[in-house]
């Protein structure tokens, strides 16, 4: 389970994520949807320990993951498609982070299997095309097993098979009974993959629901979604006309 209380971050003057606190539960998928710069990242940030929050806490299992034993066995991330040394194959990357946390190295041809990479694992990961890295992204969350998995655009540069692909591995997650989180922009596509959903504001709670509760509140999800948001953009696109 991943908890938040009070979470908050500010970046000079301004507040980037605003007492922030909500719980996400395993054996479900959670979708966080919110409007650009509503501070998405920068709380997957604070929950990795990537990012100091100036208030209140991410608690992953009861304890701040610095705090934990085997990081990589507890909690798979994919925050950056492109972190990866671009000379190195994948293969050569999965079996480097499997030797530095004592994670077997069956696991790596078995979560290459996974993401489907395992005919170009021996390719440079630098000459990979998007959705590629993003595949790896995805084998390196999935590297350590972990119970926990945070997931921030999964489905950038994903074509249509890639984002099917990405749906049912994490709905698949989820039925297993882990704890799955992951920010979209594609607020049709989390209706497909999500059961509950956080929604932010300008880096505040404004819905901890379900997908089917948020969407009967309005005609569609995404009508509710702009409903609950309006107050929260700064800036937003007119017509042509
Ligand atoms: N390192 C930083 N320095 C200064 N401001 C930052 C930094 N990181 C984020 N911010 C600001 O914090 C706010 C939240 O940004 P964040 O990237 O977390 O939002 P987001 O919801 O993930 O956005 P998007 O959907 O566009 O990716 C924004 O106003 C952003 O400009």
């Amino acid at each position: 389970m991943i908890e938040l209380r009070e979470l908050t971050k500010r970046y000079g003057g301004r507040v980037a994520v605003d007492e922030l606190s909500f719980q996400v539960q395993p054996g479900v998928v959670t979708g966080f949807l919110g409007p650009n710069g509503s501070g998405k990242s920068t709380t997957m940030r604070m929950i990795l320990g990537l990012d100091a929050p100036d208030h209140g806490q991410a608690l992953i299992d009861g304890v701040r993951y610095p705090e934990l034993t085997w990081p990589l066995r507890t909690v798979g991330a994919l925050l950056d498609a492109g972190a990866f040394h671009p000379g190195r194959s994948a293969r050569a990357h999965l079996a480097a982070l499997a030797a530095g946390n004592d994670i077997s190295s069956s696991r790596v041809e078995l979560v290459l299997g996974i993401a489907g990479l395992s005919d170009v694992a021996a390719r440079r990961a630098g000459t990979y095309s998007l959705g590629m890295r993003q595949r790896l992204g995805v084998a390196v969350a999935l590297l350590g097993d972990p119970g926990i998995l945070l997931l921030d655009e999964p489905v950038n540069g994903l074509d249509p098979e890639g984002i099917r692909w990405i749906r049912d591995l994490l709905r698949g997650l989820a039925a297993e009974g882990r704890t799955v989180f992951v920010s979209s922009h594609l607020i049709a596509e989390m209706a497909l993959t999500a059961d509950r959903l956080v929604v932010i504001g300008q880096g505040r709670l404004l819905a901890e629901t379900t997908v089917a509760a948020l969407a009967a509140t309005d005609d569609s999800l995404e009508d509710a979604f702009f409903r609950l948001t309006s107050q929260t953009t700064d800036y937003r696109g007119g017509t042509a006309s």
